[in-house]
This record gives structure tokens, C-alpha cells and sequence, in this order.
């Protein structure tokens, strides 16, 4: 097998030739309905080979959310395996959104399921949780690295029930003082930090989740901040239906701004399949005009 390339450069140039916009596919039953499609194995394949279509030389990272093909159990697993096939020969970036975690020897098995090279289910980075500790989740990020695979580390989420858990202050540990969002994001930082070619890298292979619309500040994240060098790949869901908009980019994620793939799923896939390229389209022009 070929030397693998960094996650990390990869994603400075699907940056530079497509702009930072993620498609996000997530094939609710009630989308699936107004595409026409059924709600079963099927239904998803369709539903899938057509967002890929309308995303290939629009975009360039695709985000497959995993619960809506493990609700149809082996079929759709079957389906995810060829989808996710297509989606890279089509030259996407893809995301696969597991969040997976778990023990240390547990979470590996995760990592290669999802991130091993040759793997049926093999994508490009996947979402991760560190709710065990990020020591628990260290063999994957080496892994990742090794293979030229990223990892998305959930730091600070999306949702609103979040902030309990999040923004508690660590009482013990070398990041004592710090909340559980900015431990987990430091960590991140320096976990790249201390790669041996990070100097020469633009970004980072291991990244964190920010919600667009959560409160970075009021998690213990200050976004007023030179941007880390290398970079911090963030995966930024919350843009289109829960509220974020292009502009509010760089307000809301400061110094974070340079990394942020901006997901959109509902608001771009609510288009239905005979609009969905063209939603596309002017959503990544929005990204641009915004000067995201
Ligand atoms: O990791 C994620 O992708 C994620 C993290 C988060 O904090 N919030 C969040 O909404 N997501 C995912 O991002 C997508 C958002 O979808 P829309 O709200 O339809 O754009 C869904 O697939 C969620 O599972």
C-alpha cells in the first residue's frame, strides 16, 4: 500500500478547492418520505447515491450519519458499506459520525471498523467520544495518524442538555481548573502539537466537535485566540436547521475559524432530490461570500 497522506493535509486542500462546507447525510424517515422513497434498505440507497451525486465537485466532505442505516439493521449496513465506497471513489472526504468510545482495547476495535484501511466500512475520520477519558481513546488517534485517517473528539456539542456534563470543572488531573469542553480540546491541541512533523503540517489528523451554536466561551473554550499551529480540524454541526448561518462563523468559533467544516444535513437535504445541488451550490457560495 501507498504512503497514506495526513487527514490533516488532506483537508487543507479539499479546503482550499471546495471551501469548508460538509453535506451531512442523514436519511430521516420523514425525509425519506418526501424524496419518494421508502423507509427501508432500499429507500437509503436511493436516497444516498442521489446526495452523493448532487455533492461530488460541489463540496468537498460528506457526512454520513450512522444511526439512520443501523436502524435497518444488516440491510443497512450493506448499504452504508457501498455508499461509503461511492462517496470516496467520488473524491469526497468522508466523515463517518459513529461517536464511538469506550475502553481502550474496546475503542480500537471501533478505529479499525471504521478507519482501517481496505476495511468494508472504511471512511476518512470518524466522531469519537473521550466520555471514558481521552487516555481511553489514545491507540485510536495513533492509529488514525498512521493510516492518514482523522478522528473528531465531541468537545463541545450541539445540543442544549450538553452543558451540564461539558462545562463541569475538573477537579483532579493535569487540566485541573479547566472544563470538561477546554480539557478535552487542549488535550487535542496538544496532542497534535506533539506529532513529529507538525511543524510542516497546515492542520492537525485529530480534531474536536463544537456545536455552532453553543456558547464556546461560556464551555471554558475562549475563542479569542491565535489558532493553534497546527491547525485544529473542528467539525461544526448546528449550521442551517438548528439556528447557525454563514456569517455567524467567525463570530461564534474566533480564533477556531481557520478549521471549522461547517455541516449542514436537514437544510440542505429538506431541498428534496430534485433541489439538492442547487441548494448545495449556493449554500458553499454563502460560505465563501461570508468570507468563512
Ligand atoms: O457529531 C456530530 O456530527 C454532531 C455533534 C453535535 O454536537 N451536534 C450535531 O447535531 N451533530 C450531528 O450533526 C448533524 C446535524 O444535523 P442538522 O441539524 O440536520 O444539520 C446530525 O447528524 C447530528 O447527529
Amino acid at each position: 500500500m501507498s504512503e497514506p497522506i495526513p487527514f490533516g493535509e488532506r483537508l487543507a486542500s479539499v479546503f482550499a478547492a471546495y471551501g469548508r462546507l460538509c453535506v451531512g447525510l442523514d436519511p430521516h424517515a420523514s425525509l425519506l418520505e418526501r424524496w419518494g422513497q421508502p423507509d427501508s434498505a432500499e429507500g437509503l440507497r436511493e436516497f444516498g447515491l442521489r446526495v452523493i451525486e448532487a455533492a461530488a465537485d460541489r463540496v468537498g466532505i460528506l457526512k454520513p450519519q450512522i444511526a439512520f442505516f443501523e436502524r435497518h439493521g444488516a440491510a443497512g449496513y450493506a448499504v452504508l458499506e457501498r455508499l461509503l465506497a461511492e462517496a470516496r471513489e467520488a473524491g469526497l472526504l468522508v466523515i463517518a459520525d459513529v461517536k464511538r468510545g469506550d475502553i481502550g482495547t474496546t475503542v480500537e476495535a471501533y478505529g479499525e471498523a471504521w478507519l482501517r484501511r481496505g476495511s468494508s466500512l472504511e471512511a476518512d475520520a470518524m466522531t469519537i467520544s473521550a466520555y471514558q477519558g481521552l487516555g481511553s481513546i489514545e491507540q485510536v488517534m495513533a492509529a488514525a495518524e498512521t493510516a492518514g485517517k482523522g478522528l473528531f473528539v465531541l468537545a463541545a456539542t450541539s445540543n442544549p442538555e450538553a452543558a451540564a456534563i461539558q462545562r463541569a470543572v475538573l477537579q483532579q488531573s493535569s487540566r485541573a481548573g479547566h472544563t470538561v469542553a477546554g480539557a478535552i480540546t487542549q488535550g487535542v491541541i496538544s496532542w497534535n502539537q506533539g506529532r513529529a512533523d507538525a511543524a510542516s503540517n497546515s492542520f492537525g489528523s485529530i480534531g474536536v466537535v463544537f456545536g455552532a451554536t453553543t456558547d464556546l466561551r461560556a464551555a471554558g473554550i475562549p475563542t479569542d485566540v491565535d489558532p493553534p499551529r497546527p491547525g485544529l480540524p473542528v467539525l461544526a454541526p448546528g449550521f442551517g436547521h438548528q439556528g447557525a448561518e454563514p456569517g455567524d462563523l467567525r463570530v461564534r468559533l474566533g480564533g477556531y475559524a481557520p478549521g471549522v467544516i461547517a455541516n449542514e444535513s436537514r437544510s440542505l437535504l429538506s431541498a428534496g432530490p430534485d433541489g439538492l445541488a442547487d441548494a448545495i451550490a449556493r449554500r458553499a457560495d454563502e460560505y465563501g461570500a461570508a468570507g468563512a
